[in-house]
C-alpha cells in the first residue's frame, strides 16, 4: 500500500504541489491524471524519494520511506520513468539485469534464476527478440518496453510509472497496461490518456495546478463536469459494450453541434450515458 499525505513542494520558492494526498491500496492500480504542469511527475518523484517534499509523509506498507535503506526501497518500489536519451550505454540484457541488483548481495553474482527472471520479463513485454541489441540503438517504443521489463525483473511489491505508454503503439499501450493490471502489484501510474486510465485503473487522482481536485473511482472522476473545467475541453462520456466508460473530446473553439453524428462507430458500439 502507498499512502501519501499532505505532500507540498516548491521549486525555487514557486509552489507546484500543495497538500496532495494519494492512496493506492494493496494490489490497486491508481492513475495520476491532470493537465501539463499540474504536478503529476513531482508527486510521483516524491513517492520513490527522488524528490524530498517540503512537507508531507510517504508511507509504503505503513513504513515511512525516509526510514528505509536504498536497497530495501528498491525491493519495495520499481520505477519506470522517461530516461534521458543515451543514458544507458548497455545491452538490452544488461539493462534488464539492473532490475535484479536489489536482490543480490554486495559481491554476489547473478544466478541462472536472475537470468531466467530477466528473460521472462522481456518476454512479458514482447521484447524477447531485442535481447542481443544495444539499448541505445532501440526505437523509443522498444526502449520503453525494455525499461518496463527492467521494472518487472525487479519484482518489487509496488510499481511507479510515469507515462509508460509514451512512444508505444496502440497495441503495446493496451498490452502493457493490461499486463500491469494482471500483475496484481500496487501501482501508481501517470497517464495522459484518460481512456486508457478508465480501462486499466482502479481509481484516479486528478491534479490541477498542484492540488488534488478530486480522487476516487473511475466513475467519480471520469465525469465531464469534473474534467471539462480542469482540461478546458468539451467531453462526451460514453460507455463501451463491456461497460467501460470512455470519453470523446472536442475543442472549445469548435461550435457546439446541434445534432449527433449518426452512424459513427462510437454510436454503434457505445451508448451515451
Ligand atoms: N526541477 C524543476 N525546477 C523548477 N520547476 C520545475 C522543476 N520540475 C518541474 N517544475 C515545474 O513544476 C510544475 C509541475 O511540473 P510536473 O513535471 O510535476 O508536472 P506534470 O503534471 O508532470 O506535467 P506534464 O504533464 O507536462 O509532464 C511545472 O510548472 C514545472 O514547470
Amino acid at each position: 500500500m502507498i499512502l501519501a499525505t499532505g505532500v507540498s513542494h516548491a521549486y525555487s520558492g514557486v509552489d507546484v504541489l500543495r497538500d496532495a494526498a494519494l492512496t493506492a491500496a494493496h494490489g490497486e492500480v491508481i492513475g495520476l491524471i491532470g493537465p501539463n504542469g499540474s504536478g503529476k511527475t513531482t508527486l510521483l518523484r516524491t513517492l520513490y524519494r527522488a524528490l524530498t517534499p517540503d512537507q508531507g509523509t510517504i508511507r509504503v506498507d505503513g513504513v515511512s520511506i525516509d526510514s528505509v535503506r536504498p536497497r530495501e526501497l528498491a525491493r519495495a518500489l520499481a520505477v519506470v520513468v522517461q530516461e534521458p536519451a543515451g543514458e544507458l550505454p548497455l545491452s538490452v540484457t544488461d539493462t534488464v539485469m539492473l532490475g535484479r541488483i536489489p536482490h543480490l548481495g554486495t559481491w554476489q553474482r547473478q544466478s541462472q534464476r536472475d537470468i531466467d527472471i530477466a528473460a521472462e520479463a522481456l518476454d512479458q513485454v514482447g521484447a524477447e527478440h531485442l535481447v542481443d541489441r544495444d539499448f541505445g540503438d532501440l526505437s523509443g517504443g522498444e526502449k520503453q518496453r525494455v525499461l518496463i521489463a527492467r521494472a518487472l525483473a525487479q519484482q518489487a511489491t509496488h510499481l511507479l510509472m510515469d507515462e509508460p505508454t509514451n512512444h508505444l503503439d496502440i497495441h503495446f499501450q493496451h498490452e502493457i497496461l493490461a499486463l500491469v493490471r494482471q500483475l496484481g502489484v500496487t501501482t501508481v501510474v501517470v497517464l495522459h490518456d484518460l481512456n486508457l486510465a478508465a480501462r486499466y485503473c482502479d481509481g484516479l487522482v486528478l491534479l490541477d495546478r498542484g492540488e488534488v481536485v478530486t480522487s476516487g473511482t473511475i466513475d467519480d472522476v471520469l465525469q465531464p463536469t469534473v474534467l471539462e473545467p480542469v482540461y478546458g475541453i468539451r467531453m462526451q462520456r460514453l460507455v463501451a459494450e463491456d461497460g467501460c466508460p470512455q470519453l470523446l473530446f472536442r475543442s472549445l473553439r469548435e461550435p457546439h453541434p446541434q445534432t449527433h453524428t449518426h452512424g459513427s462507430r462510437e454510436h454503434v458500439e457505445a451508448r451515451v450515458r
